[in-house]
């Protein structure tokens, strides 16, 4: 027979293995990591796996993340990893959920746009519903697109946006946006733990060769001896951070008292065609620059104001754009096969 919502309601958390109370056990922080083995959460593992303390389990569907991304850790005792999609449930105990599951990149989320919106409402839905029923915190990795065109510049987190509702980036922007009022619902209703951090554009190594975003395909062009490809107009602005510094920042996020929003990216601001200039000068002064179309709704202008972000986390970036491109190109060439020129 069914069971009627009141029944439901009076389920209990399952109780913690008696172990734990044991004067002999040693509790080890438990994470999981919805994305774990992609570009971001790769990273993030590295730094978490960096603490004896902690014990990381990886839940990754593999559609953007790759098993190449953490295979150093496969086989540690501290260290778990899951097949599984985050639009299905997932019953696991643990004290810290970093949920970051969904592809990040525009080609990519645009590829299935039904499946991105799924994985923003359902996937963030069954994290929320885990971290209530095991009693764990959760960050969920929103997004700058949040601001969608922004007419607010830089952007504060106090910006509400400017985000086309049915356009052919609402899938992932409208959906981060459903995925953080859920966050706040949860939060409001249930008293759940939340963290929301919004990401701004990141690069470093591990990021896929042909992921489609502005940064890895600059390099991997100029690596290759080809063109490399500005959307117009090329007057668009990005701002740039580097994934060691956003690592730091996810970090001090989950363990600090602010819930949030707080913005996280680099405020260096650059128009893209000086992006493809930069990346010329420094990796292949040989190639050329050339103007391509664009895809509609490209927000013209990015960057974050980061002042909360310095206040409540004391988080800033450390890494320069000119520095952290060639840490980018040294792993890009070494996938690609293609030394350095001496
Ligand atoms: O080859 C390219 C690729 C991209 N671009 C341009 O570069 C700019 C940045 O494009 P990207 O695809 O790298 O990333 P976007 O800024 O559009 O989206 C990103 O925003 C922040 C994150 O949440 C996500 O990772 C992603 O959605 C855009 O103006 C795009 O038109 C090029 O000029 N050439």
């Amino acid at each position: 027979m069914a069971k009627s919502p009141k029944e439901d309601n009076n389920k209990q958390p399952p109780l913690p293995s008696p172990l734990r109370f044991s004067k002999f056990f040693q509790p080890n922080m438990r994470i999981l990591i919805t994305g774990g083995a992609g570009f971001i959460g790769s990273h993030l593992v590295d730094r978490l796996m960096e603490n004896e303390k902690n014990e990381v389990i990886v839940a990754d569907n593999y559609f953007t993340g790759s098993k190449d991304n953490i295979k150093h850790w496969i086989g540690h005792p501290r260290f778990e990893l899951i097949r599984h999609d985050v639009t299905e449930t997932l019953l696991v105990e643990v004290d810290r959920i970093y949920h970051l599951a969904c592809p990040a990149s525009p080609i990519y989320y645009k590829y299935n746009p039904v499946k991105t919106i799924k994985t923003n409402v359902i996937g963030t839905l069954n994290m929320l519903g885990l971290a209530k029923r095991v009693g764990a915190r959760i960050l969920l990795t929103s997004t700058s697109e949040v601001y969608g065109d922004p007419l607010v510049h830089p952007q504060p987190e106090t910006y509400w946006g400017n985000v086309n509702p049915n356009g052919v980036r609402s899938c992932y922007d409208e959906g981060k946006r459903v995925a953080e009022t859920l966050m706040f619902d949860y939060h409001r209703q249930h008293g759940i733990e939340i963290r929301v951090a919004r990401i701004f554009n990141t690069y470093g190594p591990r990021m896929n060769i042909d992921d489609g975003r502005v940064v890895s395909n600059f390099i991997a062009q100029a690596i290759r001896g080809e063109s490399l490809t500005v959307q117009s107009p090329g007057s668009q602005t990005r701002s740039f951070c580097y994934v060691s510094d956003l690592v730091d920042g996810l970090i001090r996020l989950m363990e600090g008292s602010d819930t949030g929003p707080i913005n996280l990216g680099n405020p260096g601001e650059f128009t893209v065609l000086e992006l493809a200039e930069t990346v010329k000068e420094l990796i292949n002064p040989a190639v050329e620059i050339k103007t391509v179309d664009n895809t509609p709704d490209d927000p013209k202008q990015r960057k974050p104001d980061i002042t909360k972000a310095k206040e409540v986390l004391g988080w800033e970036p450390k890494f320069a754009l000119r520095d952290g491109l060639p840490l980018m190109e040294e792993d890009f060439r070494q996938r690609l096969g293609v030394p350095k020129a001496k």
